[in-house]
């Protein structure tokens, strides 16, 4: 089976990376994706992250109503910081025979050489990079037979934009699902200082 492999910090999820993970599988054919929340992102460490239990929980509620979407706990129930080599290893293990897409954003694409065990990476799974506003796609070097470079409608969203919105008190309906829009609400996310 061909399997998408959604990886992300969701703090909080958002429709910039539904539509950019049903546009590959779309387009790909892909079985399913399987969204992956980080446990610790490593780089992501300049701001106190949510945790894992949300983040991860939001995730479900996003993606509860498309069947070809599913969650994985792999990297949240993983102790220490969260690699992507750890991840495929792990969803290899766990799904032996199927194949793995890794989808990142234009933004992520370009720091993977900085990845750890980065050489690896492209062994494990083939890498579809996807565009998004304000990032150039581009490959960057990167081993051409296992990068793909993928087009998707643009989402000018981002996680940081959300929490800064809730922070002022402004609203985020239709940049994120409803049932998240109401998990922010009901857990009072994103109020306190950044
Ligand atoms: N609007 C978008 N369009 C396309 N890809 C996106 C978009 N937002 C995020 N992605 C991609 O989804 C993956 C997970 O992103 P992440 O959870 O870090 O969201 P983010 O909006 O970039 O968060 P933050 O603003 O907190 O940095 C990354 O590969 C990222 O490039
Ligand atoms: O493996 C690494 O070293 C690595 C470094 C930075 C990001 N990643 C992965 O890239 C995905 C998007 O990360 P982020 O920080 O943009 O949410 C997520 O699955 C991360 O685990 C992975």
């Amino acid at each position: 089976m061909r399997l998408g492999v959604m990886g992300g910090t969701f703090d909080p999820v958002h429709h910039g990376h539904l539509v950019a993970a049903s546009e590959v599988q779309a387009l790909l054919g892909l079985d399913e994706v399987v969204f992956v929340p980080t446990g610790q992102p490593w780089q992501k460490e300049e701001r106190e992250v949510s945790p894992a239990e949300h983040r991860y929980l939001m995730t479900v509620v996003a993606t509860a109503s498309n069947p070809r979407f599913t969650v994985s706990r792999v990297d949240i129930d993983r102790a220490g910081l969260t690699y992507t080599v750890d991840t495929l290893r792990d969803l290899r293990a766990q799904r032996p025979g199927a194949e793995l897409f890794f989808i990142t954003g234009a933004d992520a694409l370009a720091q993977i050489l900085s990845w750890k065990d980065a050489d690896e990476l492209f062994g494990l799974a083939r890498f579809v990079g996807v565009t998004r506003p304000g990032y150039e796609l581009s490959e960057l070097g990167l081993p051409a037979d296992r990068v793909t470079l993928q087009e998707v409608p643009a989402m000018a969203i981002s996680s940081t934009d959300c929490r800064e919105r809730v922070r002022a008190g402004e609203p985020v309906w239709y940049l994120v699902p409803d049932g998240v829009v109401q998990y922010i609400s009901k857990h009072h996310l994103y109020r306190g200082a950044p």
